[in-house]
């Protein structure tokens, strides 16, 4: 499909979705909505009218960067103190953006979105609240105007009049009258809309339909339908029925296979699914993080607005992240770029590294780290101390992570190529550890159309067991003792519960000894307890989700673990045994009782321990040595005598 013709299509599915709600929003609510800045209005979609909005922004913060007094890069108010009085002015230029495109985008965010929702909440009842009373107050007038209200007064002007009475009940009998009948009418108008029932398509219909804009109203007459099942279904039509029909349609209008259309749609609700695709179909914000190394946020936005640049803070999540609405040069290659003031990183990609939270002196393990953009923020977190090992299992990925390492100005990092699962073999003991794992990045389809029909469910399966053992490794690569970690983040650009639940509670069932704690990310929707017919522990709810419709970011999933112990069970039969099952799901209770009962009858079998994994330098010492051997001879074709431990003559 080409792309111009998908765009069209996703546009046209906008519009008429954001139609369609416009027209179920009160009137208040859409009243309000011109006047609320939000942060979906900036998005792509409607990217003329946002960056209409812009320089207003940008000549504060401009302004902002030049007081010397605000100099603290913790002082937020260069951005945000200084845009009160261009707040209207983007209010303003915003209007069109959100009524005609994302309110429901707006509806669901959750970043600057606290604060949005607030907005929405206050400024809607304060206009419902003032619209009502405005309304009371003006019909009033209005019947004064129209005679009605003069009748009114007659009647209580006149009230001491016994003749009057009559005439007065009479008038009053007249209007209560019309005034019932008036209501009735607008409930009959309503119950026939109500009653206006979907039927849908036979088979051969279904099949014949290629016109994009029948489907798209097909979608939208079945969502109304499954929005308010047992008044508006067809006969005996059940709910699956109409599923079925929207899962094809979906298909088709969308461009995803069924598989992953499956798969994705019963992560949300139905209204919330079709926002979830339609934000699928638009580019998600320019988003750069500040290397800290080389420079502070406000300084590299103060070099970037001299060059055109139109930009923001990312959100007060952030300290280091900046949106680009637009540049005249190529954000990728501006003389700050080149000399490493910033790294090109999608938002949520921030989220992992914030969670895992790395200390200055630690030893940090990225498990599948490039091309980078999370081990160099973990390095300049740091302050380029302590140690960064960049791991990442494709060699010839690992070319871009050392050009960034450099660019960058990271010291701290030891670029290694190894498959993950091999730690702790390789080394171990690490204060913390990232495992951002390779998955099927359906959180980020609006970058890679490519994942709606590439991916089987053979991938899923391998994904999520590769996942699964590459958790286990991460895990058991991390040192409980350590004095100020022992902490995993497990993380995937990926939204389906195979690859993110599953796998974190697997770990949870194969490792008994760590448990997952808060990932003090503030923001984010909580990771499932339940899904489908499967049941997680209940601590899931600590892990976070991110969502483009929602976030306004790519989707991203976020799970953080404290390694409580390093004594773990060593059954390694029966761990290869459940490993090659991994993909079976077990719930909660019935594994519990599995395992007692496995327990018991293996009495015998008890639970090895296994020494904590630390470093060792004298061993490390080795290790660099025969590999500088290795390189010697590899390269110069020098080859050096092993020489001898200490230990060696004595034996
Ligand atoms: C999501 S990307 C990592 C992105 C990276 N963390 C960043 O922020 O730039 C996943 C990476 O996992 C690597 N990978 C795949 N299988 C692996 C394995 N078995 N062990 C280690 N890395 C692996 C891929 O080469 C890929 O670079």
């Amino acid at each position: 499909m080409a792309p111009g013709k998908k765009a069209g299509k996703a546009n046209a599915a906008a519009q008429a979705t954001n139609k369609r709600k416009a027209e179920q929003k009160p009137a208040a609510v859409n009243k309000k909505a011109k006047t609320t800045t939000t942060t979906a209005a900036t998005n792509g979609k409607k990217g003329a009218a946002s960056n209409k909005a812009k320089p207003a922004k940008k000549r504060s913060v401009q302004a902002a960067a030049q007081d010397d007094d605000e100099d603290d890069e913790d002082d937020e108010s260069w951005a945000y103190g200084a845009v009160s009085d261009d707040d209207d002015d983007e209010d303003d230029a915003h209007v069109g953006d959100l009524d005609d495109e994302f309110v429901s985008a707006e509806e669901g965010s959750d970043i600057e979105v606290g604060q949005l929702d607030d907005d929405f909440l206050g400024d809607e009842f304060g206009d419902e609240e003032g619209g009502q009373g405005a309304d009371l107050l003006g019909s009033d007038d209005e019947e004064e105007g129209e005679g009605e209200g003069e009748d009114e007064e007659d009647i209580w002007a006149s009230s001491d009049d016994e003749d009057d009475m009559e005439t007065k009940s009479r008038k009053l009998d007249a209007q209560a009258k019309r005034e019932a009948e008036e209501a009735e009418a607008e409930l009959t108008t309503n119950i026939q809309m109500e009653d206006d029932k979907y039927v849908l398509p036979t088979e051969a219909e279904a099949l014949d339909s290629t016109d994009l804009q029948v489907v798209q109203t097909r979608i939208q007459e079945i969502v109304r339908v499954l929005n308010n099942f047992r008044e508006m279904r067809e006969g005996n039509r059940s709910r699956q029925d109409y599923i079925d029909q929207l899962l094809k349609d979906l298909c088709l209008y969308y461009g995803y296979n069924e598989y992953l259309m499956e798969k994705l749609f019963y992560i949300f609700t139905v209204s919330e699914a079709i926002e979830f695709f339609e934000a699928n179909e638009v580019p998600r914000p320019v988003t750069i993080r500040t290397n800290t190394l080389k420079t502070r946020r406000r300084e590299l936005a103060q070099a970037l607005i001299n060059r055109g640049v139109n930009l923001d803070p990312i959100g007060k999540w952030s300290k280091v992240g900046l949106q680009v609405f637009d540049s005249p040069v190529p954000v990728g290659a501006t003389p700050e770029y080149l000399a490493g003031h910033y790294m090109l990183q999608a938002a949520s990609s921030f989220l992992p590294v914030m969670a895992l939270a790395p200390q200055e002196n630690e030893r940090v393990l990225d498990m599948a780290s490039a091309p980078g953009g999370k081990s160099t923020y973990i390095a300049a977190l740091m302050k380029n101390t302590g140690m960064v090992f960049a791991n990442d299992a494709n060699k010839e990925r690992t070319k871009a992570l050392v050009a960034n390492i450099h660019r960058l100005g990271v010291k701290n990092a030891v670029v290694c190529n190894y498959d993950g699962r091999e730690f702790p073999n390789v080394i171990g003991g690490f204060d913390r550890i990232l495992l951002d794992a390779p998955c099927s990045g359906t959180g980020v389809i609006s970058k890679d159309a490519s994942v709606k029909t590439n991916k089987s469910e053979q991938d899923f399966q391998m994904l999520s067991h590769l996942q699964k053992q590459l958790i286990l490794s991460a895990i058991d690569s991390v040192d409980a003792g350590s004095k100020t970690g022992g902490y995993i983040v497990y993380s995937t650009c990926s939204v389906t519960v195979d690859e993110n639940e599953d796998v974190v509670n697997y770990a949870l069932r194969k490792r008994p000894n760590v448990k997952l704690v808060s990932t003090g990310l503030d923001f984010g929707k909580e990771g499932f307890t339940r899904y489908r017919e499967k049941v997680f522990h209940p601590s899931l709810s600590l892990t976070r989700r991110y969502y483009p419709h929602m976030h306004n970011m790519d989707g991203f999933y976020v799970a953080k673990f404290k390694k409580l112990s390093n004594k773990i069970p060593a059954k390694k039969a029966d761990e290869k045994e459940d490993e090659a099952d991994a993909e079976e799901f077990v719930p909660i209770g019935e594994d519990e009782k599995r395992n007692k009962k496995k327990q018991n009858k293996d009495d015998k079998a008890k639970v090895e321990t296994q020494e904590a994994i630390s470093f060792n330098d004298e061993e490390d010492e080795q290790l660099i040595r025969v590999s500088q051997a290795k390189l010697l001879q590899q390269t110069k074709g020098i080859k050096l005598r092993p020489k001898k431990n200490k230990g060696d003559g004595e034996k």
